[in-house]
């Protein structure tokens, strides 16, 4: 399942994020592409713009897929974690594995996706690609009027993680993570929401071309990562 019903506020005005250009083609169809270069993808399901399903089934029309591939296009929520949930409502019976990766992350690397195929066929109920925290992060507290915000905690850098997309999950554990989630205590990922289970989520390494286009800046390294790409294997 792929979110892409995101706005795409911190990338500044203009289309949707997941329907802007990368290199000329769409964001999301690179990350339609991607997840679809994995053998064991039967289904991509995409959640669109609310008001872009349209456009969305007509990118996915126009745009050379592989044909062992089936696609659905089902409208998106307000959030990340609602559009999931209304794209979990969507799925077909049958399907017992599920992967959520976001539009935002087009360049993931398949063996990354493979890696957390095997991981969940294997016997884990959330598997998360993931990578070693590069900065020292600081835990901050509320600032007072006027004030900058205190610093309150530095954790040890060596236990955190960075984590990325795809997350794949067993589909029951992730459906009843998603129904067992209150209103107004979201996560940020679906990962987030099978912990409350107390479920293990299992860690498996991610890819720094797996990066997430968030800022302008994004966009300069996405298009850099392609043309490296292609000077090296024609991509
Ligand atoms: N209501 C939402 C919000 C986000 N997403 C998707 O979740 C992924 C990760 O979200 P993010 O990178 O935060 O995208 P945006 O919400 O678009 O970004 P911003 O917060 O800058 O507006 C993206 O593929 C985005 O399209 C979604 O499907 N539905
Ligand atoms: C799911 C995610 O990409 C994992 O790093 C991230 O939490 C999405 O956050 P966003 O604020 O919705 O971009």
């Amino acid at each position: 399942m792929i979110p892409a019903a995101g706005r795409g506020v911190r990338l500044g005005p203009g289309a949707p994020k997941a329907l802007r250009a990368l290199n000329g083609t769409p964001m999301l169809i690179h990350a339609v592409r991607a997840m679809a270069a994995s053998r064991a993808v039967s289904l991509v399901v995409v959640v669109a713009p609310a008001d872009g399903a349209a456009e969305v089934k007509t990118l996915l029309a126009d745009h050379a897929l592989p044909e062992r591939t089936d696609f659905l296009v089902v409208p998106g929520g307000a959030t990340r974690q609602e559009s999931v949930k209304l794209g979990l409502d969507a799925l077909p019976a049958g399907i017992d594995i599920v992967l959520v990766h976001d539009a935002a992350r087009p360049l993931v690397p398949v063996d990354t996706v493979d890696g957390v195929i095997e991981a969940v066929r294997d016997g884990a109920p959330a598997v998360v690609p993931a990578l070693p925290v590069a900065d020292t992060v600081k835990e901050v507290g509320p600032a007072a009027p006027g004030e900058p915000e205190p610093v309150v905690a530095t954790p040890e850098r060596a236990r955190l993680r960075a984590v990325q997309t795809p997350q794949g999950f067993d589909r029951a554990t992730l459906l009843r993570a998603h129904e067992a989630s209150v209103v107004g205590e979201g996560a940020t990922d679906c990962a987030g929401l099978v912990e409350r289970l107390r479920e293990p989520v299992v860690l498996v390494p991610g890819h720094e071309e797996a990066f997430k286009v968030t800022r302008p800046l994004d966009l300069v390294l996405a298009e850099a990562v392609l043309a490296r790409r292609r000077a090296n294997d024609g991509f």
